[in-house]
């Protein structure tokens, strides 16, 4: 599905084949960790994230300071990703970026999906303060975003990437906060260029939201047509 990303050096994230899993699940688009630091220094900021939006302070200007100093520090040592660059979806450095699943990204949860062997992709996870909408309750919007990111891994699990072109979102109970919540999503079928996905989002046996999506394949991006441009 993917174009050839030898010209970055970049291969795309390893991925598993649905129908050679065992019936527990196996890891699904496992990002790798380069033994920089960058997934530490991820997950570190996760927990400032949390602290600062959920945290009420006296003075924490001595906090701005210190933070201000780490951003100069990253800004000098760090080599700035430019996402007009990709050759592919799907390589490390766009993966990791990415708002819901991406293991270099703060603002992601992130998702740490497993894929059965019927093409289910399933991920658990529990959304802290920083994720609020209503009082106790996720974010609507954030529930789109991983329902729409879900969607897209149960295509890639398919073999199949394509653009979100219709998203329906059904919302039956609130999704509470600090509480395990489980998303399953399944390519449903496709025709052409166009792809059909659902997925659920439960806390224990609760259904708490739904959502079908409809994805439009980018042209050019078959095993057939890599020779085009991608566009979309
Ligand atoms: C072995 C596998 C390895 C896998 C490894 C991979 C790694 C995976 C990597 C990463 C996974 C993570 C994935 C992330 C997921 C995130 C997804 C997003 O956030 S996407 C951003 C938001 N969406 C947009 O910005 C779209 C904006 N819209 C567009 O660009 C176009 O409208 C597009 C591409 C959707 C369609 O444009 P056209 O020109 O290509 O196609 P036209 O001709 O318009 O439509 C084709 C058919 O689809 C229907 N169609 C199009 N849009 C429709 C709609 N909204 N509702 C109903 N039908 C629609 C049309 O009526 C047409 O149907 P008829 O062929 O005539 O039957």
């Amino acid at each position: 599905m993917s174009t050839d990303s030898s010209a970055s050096g970049e291969q795309p994230v390893e991925t598993t084949d649905p129908g050679s899993v065992d019936a527990d699940g196996a890891p699904f688009l496992q990002q790798p960790d380069d033994g920089s630091g960058h997934l530490e220094l991820a997950a570190e900021l996760r927990r400032l994230r949390g602290l600062v939006a959920g945290s009420t302070f006296e003075d924490v200007h001595d906090a701005v300071a210190t933070v201000r100093e780490l951003s100069d520090h990253l800004e000098k040592v760090g080599t700035r990703v430019n996402p007009f660059t990709y050759e592919t979806w799907g390589v490390p450095e766009h993966i990791g970026a990415n708002p819901a699943i991406g293991s270099r990204n703060p603002i992601s949860p992130p998702l740490e999906p497993v894929v059965f062997p019927d093409g289910t992709v399933r991920v658990e996870l529990t959304l802290g303060i920083e994720y609020q909408g209503p009082p106790g309750c996720v974010h609507g919007g954030i529930v789109a975003l991983l329902f729409d990111e879900m969607l897209g891994l149960a295509n890639a699990a398919a073999g199949s990437v394509g653009m979100t072109a219709d998203l329906r979102v059904t919302y039956k109970s609130p999704t509470p906060l600090l509480q395990p919540l489980r998303i399953e999503a399944r390519q449903i079928r496709t025709e052409g260029r166009k792809i059909w996905t659902e997925a659920t989002l439960h806390t224990g046996d609760t259904l708490c939201a739904r959502t079908e999506g409809l994805f439009i394949e980018p042209r050019g991006i078959r095993d057939e047509d890599r020779d085009k441009p991608i566009e979309g």
